[in-house]
């Protein structure tokens, strides 16, 4: 049974144009909390008008800060590091991982008193990671069964400084961990040896020793936190929607401007190259601290590829997409070591599993990954996909039905308001010939 949150895609004879592609969403998130830790204004302009984002701008504007939002600009007035205040409310964190995990390393290192909360799906995802280091520096966190949000956190005594080797590869826990270190008289140091995206110590220009097989990132006090006035790229992770549709389908080209280029968050880039797919990359330049460029993909012959272990840090929320271009690849293809991807909005593993059977694909599922028996002439089955409420899964679904016989639904399709708000109406655009 169809119901109203529920999408129809129809299969696309043709795929062409230039989707608008939402800013990207890291940044946003930490553009607007940088911001109002510095001291004084900053203007940012293409912010994003996705619902995480705005989450994040909630939660700081809940923390005293003054934010004017217009079109896609946002105006701070940063109070500084010490011009935080306590909320009288609850800082809800909406469906955004991000928000909770970089806003309690704020909380914990500023000594404000505050609860966290998030919808269904945030609510069961693990936050031991965060409250492990944060408690060892000196805050008291009260989480639902130790683990999960709602989450309490003050502090009472001293900011300890911490030496913290990342038990995992996640941007979140690392900048958890340093943005409570700016807060500490001594330098709090993260060392990182799986490289995971570094918008945080690029945009507040921390101080990093690269050694051979590590990087030792710090923070502290002593760190000048800078304005945050710059334009934000747009977002690779929407972008790569694009790129895997624009390649797998027959009749394709599709373009994109100004989309960001980091090398610790674009792997699926190089990922889709080493399939053979058609892709042009032009006039390479940077916003601010982050590098873009303009990016071209046309229609390919796909060759298989395996995604392992250390590259899955540099392209974790592009696994779904890439699978469904797998799905396409003459041969198998192999993910491993992707077992993060069972922590995200939903068990992102399960869920792909779930759109690769309805739509009558040959593969197998890991505790840690998926491998995927592709083929150059697959026609995925017409199908009732289910988006788990995940916004990933949704765009991931949608990309495969535009290459079936028959129409698919998508259900929940709104959920895609968490990335990417015109992902439906680019899709529409682009298929409209
Ligand atoms: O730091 C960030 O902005 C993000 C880090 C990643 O999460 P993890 O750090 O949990 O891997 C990613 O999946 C998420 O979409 C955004
Ligand atoms: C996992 C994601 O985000 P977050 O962890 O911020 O909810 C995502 O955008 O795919």
């Amino acid at each position: 049974m169809k119901s109203s949150m529920d999408k129809e895609v129809q299969p696309a004879s043709v795929l062409r144009g230039s989707p608008s592609l939402p800013a990207d969403k890291s940044i946003s998130h930490r553009s607007v909390i940088f911001a109002s830790l510095h001291q004084g204004h900053s203007t940012i302009t293409n912010f994003s008008t996705a619902a995480d984002p705005h989450s994040t701008i909630c939660c700081m504007r809940s923390l005293g800060v003054n934010i004017q939002e217009k079109d896609h600009s946002i105006k701070v007035e940063g109070v500084g590091r010490d011009g935080l205040k306590s909320p009288d409310e609850d800082l809800d964190c909406g469906n955004s991982g991000t928000t909770m995990r970089l806003l309690s390393g704020i909380i914990a290192g500023a000594g404000t008193t505050a609860q966290l909360i998030g919808d269904k799906s945030l609510s069961s995802r693990t936050m031991q990671r965060i409250i492990d280091p944060l408690t060892d520096m000196g805050a008291q966190i009260d989480a639902r069964d130790g683990d999960f949000a709602p989450l309490h956190i003050q502090r009472n005594g001293k900011l300890q400084p911490l030496h913290f080797p990342l038990p995992i590869p996640s941007a979140q826990l690392k900048s958890c961990v340093l943005l409570a270190g700016l807060f500490g008289d001594d330098p709090t140091t993260v060392i990182e040896t799986l490289p995971s995206r570094d918008h945080t110590e690029r945009l507040l220009q921390l101080d990093i020793q690269e050694q051979k097989d590590k990087k030792i990132i710090h923070s502290s006090r002593a760190d000048n936190i800078p304005a945050q006035s710059y334009r934000i790229p747009n977002d690779f992770s929407a972008a790569s929607f694009w790129l895997v549709a624009g390649a797998v389908h027959p009749e394709a080209k599709i373009s994109m401007k100004a989309v960001g280029m980091n090398p610790t968050r674009n792997a699926a880039l190089e990922i889709l190259k080493n399939m053979n797919a058609e892709i042009t990359v032009s006039d390479r330049r940077k916003e601010g601290a982050e590098p873009v460029a303009d990016i071209t993909v046309s229609s390919s012959q796909l060759q298989p590829v395996d995604i392992t272990k250390e590259m899955v840090p540099n392209c974790i929320d592009e696994i779904p997409i890439l699978a469904v271009a797998m799905l396409f690849a003459d041969g198998t293809s192999k993910i491993t070591g992707a077992e993060e991807l069972r922590h995200k909005e939903t068990d992102r593993l399960a869920a792909l599993s779930d759109i690769l059977k309805k739509a009558g694909a040959s593969f197998m599922e890991f505790e840690d990954g998926i491998e995927i028996h592709g083929n150059p002439d697959f026609t995925p089955q017409q199908g009732s996909f289910s988006s788990e409420h995940d916004h990933r899964i949704a765009m991931s679904a949608a990309v495969l039905s535009l290459m079936g016989e028959q129409p698919s639904q998508i259900s929940n399709a709104a959920c895609t308001d968490i990335s990417y708000p015109n992902f439906w109406d680019d899709l529409q655009l682009l298929t409209n010939w």
